[in-house]
């Protein structure tokens, strides 16, 4: 198995701490301020999925692993923009549950449906934040001998991981803050919300 480092990440832009929803939209009172916005998002697949394509353009058969259900938008995003074929699995963990912090404990609510030996595969992440959901997942999935393992993660948090996890792919360093949208959520909502944005604080003591 193999794996090597991410280069530098970019940060949020001013343009996303500036950045204004939809007044009229039903999370309009409920979003302090965007992160990462739409524009912002869709730039850094495209980015990506270029690089991505490019290492594996001699590689006969890409495996892309989506971790559910956080990576869901960006899977789907990211296999689209893509110019080498893949073939995609599905891996459902868990270790949030309805918190803000992780459990430390990650249970497989679904595994990988095919053999995977031999494979080169992309694990595809929405965000790294203490690391214990993926450097748990690299070690499950080397045990199953792939040819080599890489990660794309949308997001990062800095200096937070409790463990040291090698992600060659990475969208955006972001602030130590719990994050939602773009497939991310609070206690299962707002996963739907098209941007990166940080919730006002009386959304927690509902
Ligand atoms: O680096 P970590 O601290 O482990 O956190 C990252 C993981 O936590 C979230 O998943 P979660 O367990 O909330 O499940 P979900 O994707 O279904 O929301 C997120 O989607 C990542 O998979
Ligand atoms: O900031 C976050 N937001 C949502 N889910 C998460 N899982 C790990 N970190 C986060
Ligand atoms: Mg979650």
């Amino acid at each position: 198995m193999t794996s090597e480092l991410a280069s530098p990440a970019s940060v949020p832009s001013a343009a996303a701490q500036a950045a204004v929803f939809d007044p009229d939209s039903w999370y309009a009172d409920q979003i302090e301020r965007t992160i990462i916005t739409e524009d912002e998002l869709r730039s850094k697949v495209a980015e990506l999925a270029d690089r991505v394509s490019s290492d594996f353009a001699d590689t006969d058969e890409l495996l892309l692993v989506g971790v559910f259900k956080g990576a869901v938008m960006f899977m789907a995003d990211f296999a689209r923009a893509l110019s080498v074929p893949v073939k995609m699995e599905f891996m459902a963990l868990s270790s949030y549950g309805n918190a803000t912090s992780s459990s430390g404990t990650v249970r497989i609510l679904k595994d990988i449906d095919s053999d995977v030996s031999g494979k080169h595969i992309v694990v595809v992440e929405d965000i790294i934040d203490s690391g214990l959901t993926l450097s748990w997942l690299l070690k499950y999935l080397d045990g199953l001998n792939p040819e080599s393992v890489s990660v794309v993660s949308m997001l990062r948090k800095p200096g937070v991981q409790r463990v040291d996890i090698p992600i060659k792919y990475l969208g955006f360093d972001i602030p130590n803050e719990f994050v939602v949208g773009y497939g991310l959520d609070y206690a299962e909502r707002y996963r739907e919300l098209p941007f990166i944005g940080v919730l006002k604080p009386q959304v927690y003591q509902r």
